[in-house]
């Protein structure tokens, strides 16, 4: 009996080994044929098992002799891929590269030739959904769909990125930050947790926008009849435990006596009877009244998704309702604040900007109070000053979303400086942007022996250069060599194509409003003092001590402090 066991597990080991071998000749063909650079690596980026395992597995992988894995593992770390921005591409010269595994080929890029072929093609290029479905713990999203149901909610929600939402956004962002303003005042403007502040910040604006729901910093809400929990714990604790409820099977949550799932599922029911009310009572409303102009996000949607309010063309379930409603604070809140909160520690550490960027505040809304400053007129002049060009340059040094992953349902073609280069079907295509924000061809790179104290791979803080926004079209005496206007597919914060971000100008516009309001009245300094070690740690905190979860962020804040200004 025990050799048949034997002989058995012997047997399917043989078998294991040799379809792994089989699998990985076939996926080596495909990358010869490509055309493209390729290696060959034991993992496959997108694999469950790896992804879990890697962080655990990373101090045994760091003893192995780096010339048997500097190929091919950098770009194989899920949640490391910013940290090591365009050194893989560097070393391996050349801008794309196929990393072959038994599991698959995944074919990184940061050529801008490349990354508008697969952003624009969106027929032959499609996001590989089945890895987002998770998000779809209400109904069925705009993020994770693809193909005509994509295209459906887009139709729905695109008329609600007009110019009256946007000042929408104005308003309530100037409103948030003097709330925000006035909150840390209460703490004699000491800040330890900005990100947290700014997540709030963030939810407040896409609340009022999208519900037209107001949100308070002080004083007490009450929580509604039928309801545990208010709506601003619901929903801020609903972004808390998103993890928790995109791992957890459902059967798991419902029964699991650990007091993380019991809080996670606590909020998942109570912002859902949230959306439910809010969903119910814009349809009751949508009844016997027209909708606003242009319709906001929740009316469009609840048109959509409610049988009697339907129009013939745009039709959804109504689990998409509350689905999309999800998905848009969830793409909406933490990008936003993370550039954000990122922004301001990057003030904090550079001083000379900070005043360059306060005048130039000054010169556009003067001492005037947030009631008097325009949209119209304010907002352009702050985005193409230095405010737009923090954000600009924010976004290329902490790109939230530093891989884009694409995939071809069918073999495609791909033309780099005129050579056919063919993808075998279902090739997993990982647009760097990080890289692609580094790309020495098109992004100057200090030199490492330039490098400022505590700054580390990636090097943002020695590479942060907002002034190569500012143009002279624009008024501002910068040397030209300092223009910059990026080549289409070099810099893409927002993505590009068809499934680019559909709130880019909805996040500039708030980011304009909130720094312009905090930075007219405060500067920035790090809490800990201006020493010299104090900048080292926080320049640390902000290269090393990154993180990636649903996005890239700071795992542990910088300490900040607030200070009046006297003008
Ligand atoms: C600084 C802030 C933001 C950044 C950096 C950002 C970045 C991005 C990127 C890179 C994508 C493409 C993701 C992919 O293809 O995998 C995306 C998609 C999206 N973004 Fe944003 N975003 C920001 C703010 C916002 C805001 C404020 C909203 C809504 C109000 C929003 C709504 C969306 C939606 C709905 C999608 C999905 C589109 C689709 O899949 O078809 N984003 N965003």
């Amino acid at each position: 009996m025990a050799s048949v066991i034997t002989i058995s597990i012997f047997s399917l080991i043989i078998f294991f080994v040799y379809s792994q071998y089989r699998a990985l000749q076939r996926n080596i063909t495909a990358a010869r044929a490509s055309g493209f650079k390729y290696v060959v690596s034991p993992v496959f980026f997108q694999s469950i098992p790896w992804i879990l395992l890697q962080e655990a597995l990373l101090p045994i992988l760091k003893k192995v002799p780096a010339e048997r894995t500097e190929s091919w593992l950098p770009l194989s770390l899920f949640y490391r891929i910013w940290h090591f921005g365009y050194e893989p591409f560097e070393k391996a010269g050349t801008d794309t590269i196929m990393i072959v595994s038994p599991s698959g080929n995944a074919l990184w890029t940061c050529n801008p030739e490349l990354i508008i072929q697969t952003c624009t093609r969106y027929k032959d290029f499609i996001k590989p959904i089945d890895m987002l479905a998770m998000l779809n713990i209400y109904g069925p999203t705009i993020t994770a769909s693809e193909g005509e149901e994509n295209r459906v909610y887009r139709k729905v929600a695109a008329p609600s990125f007009n110019e009256t939402t946007h000042r929408t956004v104005w308003t309530e962002s100037l409103d948030q930050a003097d709330m925000m303003l006035e909150f840390w005042e209460q703490n004699g403007g000491k800040v330890d947790q900005l990100n947290h502040d700014s997540n709030r910040f963030a939810l407040h604006v896409l609340s009022k926008v999208f519900f037209n729901r107001e949100m308070k910093w002080l004083g007490q809400e009450k929580i509604p009849e039928g309801h545990e929990l208010t709506y601003n714990a619901a929903i801020s604790s609903v972004f808390k435990y998103n993890d928790t409820l995109f791992m957890t099977p459902k059967p798991i949550l419902n029964n699991s006596p650990m007091e993380s799932h019991k809080k996670a599922k606590q909020s998942f029911l109570e912002f859902q009877k949230y959306m439910v009310e809010m969903r119910d009572e814009t349809a009751s409303r949508l009844r016997s009244s027209k909708p606003s102009d242009g319709g906001s996000l929740l009316e469009n949607f609840v048109m959509a998704g409610t049988p009697d309010l339907q129009n013939d063309n745009l039709i959804i379930s109504p689990a998409a309702v509350l689905g999309n409603m999800f998905i848009f604070i969830l793409a909406g809140h933490e990008t936003s604040a993370n550039t954000m909160a990122l922004a301001i520690t990057l003030l904090a550490c550079n001083p000379t900007f900070q005043k360059t960027l306060q005048s130039d505040i000054d010169s556009i809304v003067g001492s005037r109070p947030p009631s008097e400053w325009s949209y119209l007129t304010d907002y352009p002049k702050l985005q193409n000053g230095c405010v737009g060009a923090l954000m600009n340059e924010t976004l290329r040094l902490y790109s939230v979303l530093p891989f884009i992953p694409k995939t071809n349902p069918a073999p495609q073609t791909l033309t780099l400086e005129n050579q056919t280069h063919h993808l075998a079907k279902d090739t997993l295509i990982l647009i760097n942007a990080s890289a692609a924000h580094r790309n020495r061809k098109y992004w100057p790179q200090p030199p490492k022996d330039k490098t400022v104290p505590g700054d580390a791979s990636p090097y943002p803080l020695s590479s942060f250069h907002p002034e190569r926004w500012l143009s002279p079209a624009n008024g501002y005496s910068t040397p030209a060599a300092d223009h910059f206007d990026p080549i289409p597919g070099s810099y893409i914060p927002f993505a590009e194509g068809f499934r680019s971000c559909m709130g880019s100008r909805f996040a500039r516009v708030e980011f304009c409003a909130g720094i312009a309001r905090v930075f007219q009245e405060y500067s920035v300094e790090l809490a800990g003092g201006k020493s010299d070690e104090d900048f080292r740690k926080a320049r640390e905190m902000l290269s090393s001590g990154m993180g990636f979860e649903m996005g890239l962020k700071m795992k542990e804040a910088v300490p900040l402090r607030f200070v009046k200004r006297v003008k």
